[in-house]
Order: structure tokens, then C-alpha cells, then sequence
């Protein structure tokens, strides 16, 4: 295959991709709000048409409904398409997600959330451009470029987009089990575009991935909002409560306080400790990515270790707060904590909810409080690492030095995608590549989040290059 030609018609297409991520973007399909669900389903909607367009075979996969904010909710269909389907090909399974994080304009967005825009450095501003509908219709791109080049298909390709992945990957674990031996049937590896190069420049190949386990604290007490000056002093208040709660949590330094929580922590060999030696990573990429210096700890391998092999717990906001501007003297009738644990290995889920409600359910007790306090996990998932050694990671790191002219590091994620290890297991211990397209510093659950115009068409070659290096890649 003539790369060059591949990669000049890439290069010559650029508008033609930003445009597809511009209407993607501007479909707001946030998962974890009820008020956007249509949206959701708009966006899978807007990808069946573009399988279509390009002869992908596909069953929209209904998997029922779920409750969120009150309300029962269909869930977003899970699109399963396959291009391809020759013997004699290796098939690789793409997954990636159509859902974004919320975003709202006044959280502090330069620009519209929903709206792409290319500022002065061709960044492509717009929630879910780099995480992760760039990435996803990359794939889509890349399968348009060899129908226009009349290029042969180097591999069959499924794929599998869901809709859920920033609220729990709902329902998407029993499909897999249910179809490894059907649709996934054929499969030889799988590859995921979900996450981000460590840095700024260095491409990467991603292989771990930290576990979450989702918490909802809710403490209630008083039949309604009250009047603190009426009230104050007088009642148990429920945020009073909560904040006391929070504080026994986590340290200013991050050090976990649940009892027990760092004990199946994988300990650290000197393997392990070597290959944080020549990452290529400065601190200064992390205060760039983080707009100051607050870092908390002073040098690269702790920063690193402390993001990939350490658990952490991270509050996120409190639901039935008063936030709005202004001062309202108002004692909030219930108040609802959220917080989450990112795993390691070897933790395990069940263990670490079993760990913090019994922390809690103490520590709560302690208060001697008349409010009621409940303790759920919304959602939980394993960490994953994979082996690098296996073709899929040869392939892929071959593709890198082709399109980037240097040899990936290969790196572990901070974030979560919990169908990784759902995949590996359910489909017999195939090997699972993270290919990452965006960088570090691209903001992905943040304000202004980004996709590089060079990283997203890059990472169309990427892709292209993969595909082709895996086809003649030998696999024993
Ligand atoms: C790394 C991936 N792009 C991502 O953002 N994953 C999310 C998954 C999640 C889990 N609960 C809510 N979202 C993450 O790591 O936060
Ligand atoms: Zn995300
Ligand atoms: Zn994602």
C-alpha cells in the first residue's frame, strides 16, 4: 500500500473530517442528564447515517431502560457494525463512545460548548472532540479514505459505539457476554481511541487503566429548607453533616483515610519501577494541562505513580447546595455527596464498597446526628493492564514511528473505560491496545475541551497505518 498516497489524501480531506466532528459536536448527547437523552439518541442516529453512507453492516442494539433524576429512561442504543468479513483477514474490534460529559457555557467555556470552533493554534474547541467523538469518527474517516483510494480493506472491522460510557457504561457488560460467541464471534483484538497522550508532543500506546467506583452520600433531616436564622442551632443540619463526612475522607495531600483501602494495592517491583525512567514527561506538562502549578507532589515519577498505580479519591460536587451567586441563608433540607475512588490492582469493587460504608456508617455515627445518611455506589469498574508484548502493541508502535517518526511510550491512564477489561475476559483473554488521538493537555471533562486539528488528522493516518500494519504483521 502506497502510505504516501494515503496520507496525501487525508491531508487533502482535513475540512471534510473537521466538518463531520462540527455536527457531531453540535449534537449536546450528555449521558448523565435526563434532559438530553433525545440528544443521545440524535447522535446515534447521526452515525447510523454515516455507516450507512459507507456500507457498514449494523444492528442498533436495544438494552433497555434505567432510572436517572426520577425517571425511567430508555437506554442509548449500542451500534454494532462490521465492514468486512474475509477468512483469510485478521478482524479487530473498535470501541469507543458517543456520549459526552456535560458542559455548560457558563462553567466557564471561552466559546459555545456545542459549537466546534478552530481558534489561531488549530485547536478544535467543543465538548466531546477530543473525548470522544474525534476519535470515533476518525475511524469512520479512515474507512472512507481506503473506499476513496480503492484501496483493498486490510482487516475486518467491527465496531461498537456506545452511548453510556460517562455514566457507568450501563448495560453494555451483558452484551458482551451475551454476544462474545456471536457477534464478537470472529474477533482477534480489540483497540480502543478513548484516551489521551501523556504530554503534548510524544504519542503514546496506553496499557492500564485505573478502575472507578462511583459514590452517591446523601444525608437528609429537616422535611424542607429552613431559615438559618430561625433554624440555625437548633436542628441537625444535613450539609453540616456532609462536609464533616467529606473532610474524614481524603487528606489535602490525597492520602486516602478509609481503613484498609490501600491494602491490595499491587506492590511496587523494580520492573515496574524501571519503566517509569524514560517516560518522556515533565512536570511542566501537568501545569500546563492544569493552568497552574498546584501540583502535589515535585517530580515526574510520583506524579506518574500517583496518577497510574496509586488509588485515589476525588470529591465532585454536592447536589441540593446552595451554589448560585449571592447569599442565601438557607439550610439545605438534603444534601447529596459525590465522590469517587479511582482502583488499581489488584483491588476489587465489592471490597472497596464494602470498605467505605463501613468507614462511613462509623464515622457518621460519631456525629450523633438525627439526619439519615445512605451510602450507594451508582457505578463501579475494574482496572485493566494489558500485555504489551503482543503483535497488536508491535503493530501499533510501528504505525506510530510511521506517521509520528518516533517510537511511542507506551503509558498507563488515570481515567476509566470499564469496558476494557469486560472485553479481555468475556472474549477468551484477547489482547486490548489503547491507541490514544488527542493529548494531555486536551481537557476532555473540563472547560474548553480540545482536539488538535494536527492530532485528529494525524490520528486518521494513525489509524489507517494500524490497520494496514496489522494485516501483515505475523502473529506467532
Ligand atoms: C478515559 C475516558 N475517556 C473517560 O473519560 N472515562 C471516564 C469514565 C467514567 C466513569 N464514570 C464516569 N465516567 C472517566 O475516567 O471518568
Ligand atoms: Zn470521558
Ligand atoms: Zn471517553
Amino acid at each position: 500500500m502506497d502510505l504516501e498516497k494515503f496520507y496525501n489524501h487525508i491531508d487533502q480531506n482535513q475540512d471534510l473530517y473537521v466538518q463531520r466532528l462540527r455536527e457531531a459536536v453540535a449534537i449536546p448527547s450528555v449521558s448523565g442528564d435526563a434532559s438530553y437523552r433525545n440528544d443521545v439518541f440524535r447522535m446515534g442516529d447521526w452515525l447510523i447515517g454515516i455507516f450507512e453512507e459507507l456500507g457498514i453492516n449494523y444492528k442498533a442494539e436495544d438494552i433497555g431502560t434505567h432510572e436517572l433524576d426520577g425517571q425511567t429512561l430508555k437506554l442509548p442504543k449500542i451500534l454494532l457494525g462490521s465492514y468486512g468479513n474475509d477468512p483469510n483477514k485478521k478482524t479487530i474490534l473498535v470501541y469507543g463512545h458517543y456520549d459526552v460529559q456535560p458542559a455548560l457555557k457558563e462553567d466557564g467555556w471561552g466559546t459555545d460548548p456545542w459549537e466546534l470552533v478552530e481558534d489561531s493554534q488549530g485547536r478544535l474547541l467543543g465538548r466531546g472532540s477530543s473525548d470522544d467523538k474525534g476519535p470515533i469518527i476518525g475511524w469512520l474517516n479512515t474507512i472512507e479514505a481506503y473506499q476513496k483510494l480503492e484501496l483493498e480493506f486490510p482487516v475486518n472491522l467491527k465496531i461498537c459505539f456506545e452511548g453510556m460510557e460517562e455514566s457507568g457504561s450501563e448495560g453494555i457488560d451483558d452484551l458482551i457476554v451475551r454476544e462474545a460467541k456471536g457477534y464478537f464471534k470472529d474477533v482477534d483484538c480489540v483497540t480502543i481511541s478513548d484516551n489521551y497522550w501523556l504530554g503534548t508532543t510524544k504519542p503514546c500506546l496506553t496499557y492500564g487503566l485505573r478502575g472507578i467506583s462511583y459514590f452517591k452520600l446523601t444525608i437528609s433531616g429537616p422535611g424542607r429548607d429552613l431559615h438559618s436564622g430561625v433554624f440555625g442551632g437548633t436542628v441537625h443540619e444535613p450539609m453540616t453533616d456532609l462536609a464533616h463526612l467529606f473532610s474524614k475522607l481524603v487528606k489535602a495531600d490525597g492520602h486516602i483515610l478509609i481503613p484498609g483501602i490501600y491494602d491490595d494495592v499491587a506492590k511496587l517491583d523494580e520492573t515496574e519501577s524501571n519503566t517509569y525512567k524514560t517516560i518522556q514527561f515533565k512536570q511542566q506538562e501537568l501545569h500546563d494541562a492544569i493552568d497552574s502549578d498546584n501540583s502535589i507532589h515535585d517530580n515526574e515519577i510520583d506524579t506518574l505513580m500517583h496518577r497510574w498505580r496509586y488509588p485515589t479519591l476525588s470529591l465532585h460536587g454536592i447536589e441540593g447546595a446552595f451554589s448560585a451567586p449571592g447569599a442565601k441563608t438557607v439550610i439545605p433540607a438534603k444534601v447529596i455527596g459525590k465522590f469517587s475512588i479511582r482502583t488499581v490492582p489488584n483491588m476489587d469493587p465489592d471490597k472497596v464498597t464494602q470498605l467505605v460504608t463501613e468507614f462511613l456508617d462509623k464515622e457518621f455515627a460519631k456525629l450523633g446526628s438525627k439526619n439519615k445518611m445512605k451510602l450507594e455506589c451508582i457505578h463501579d469498574g475494574k482496572p485493566w493492564v494489558a500485555n504489551t508484548d503482543h503483535w497488536n502493541y508491535v503493530a501499533a508502535a510501528k504505525a506510530v514511528e510511521k506517521v509520528y517518526h518516533v517510537k511511542p511510550d507506551l503509558t498507563r491512564e488515570g481515567g476509566s473505560i470499564p469496558v476494557t477489561l469486560t472485553f479481555q475476559e468475556a472474549l477468551g483473554d484477547k489482547n486490548v491496545l489503547l491507541l490514544p488521538m488527542g493529548r494531555g493537555d486536551d481537557g476532555a471533562h473540563s472547560i474548553n475541551e480540545k482536539l488538535d486539528r494536527s492530532n485528529y488528522i494525524n490520528g486518521i493516518k494513525l489509524f489507517g497505518t494500524y490497520l494496514h500494519e496489522v494485516a501483515h504483521i505475523k502473529t506467532e
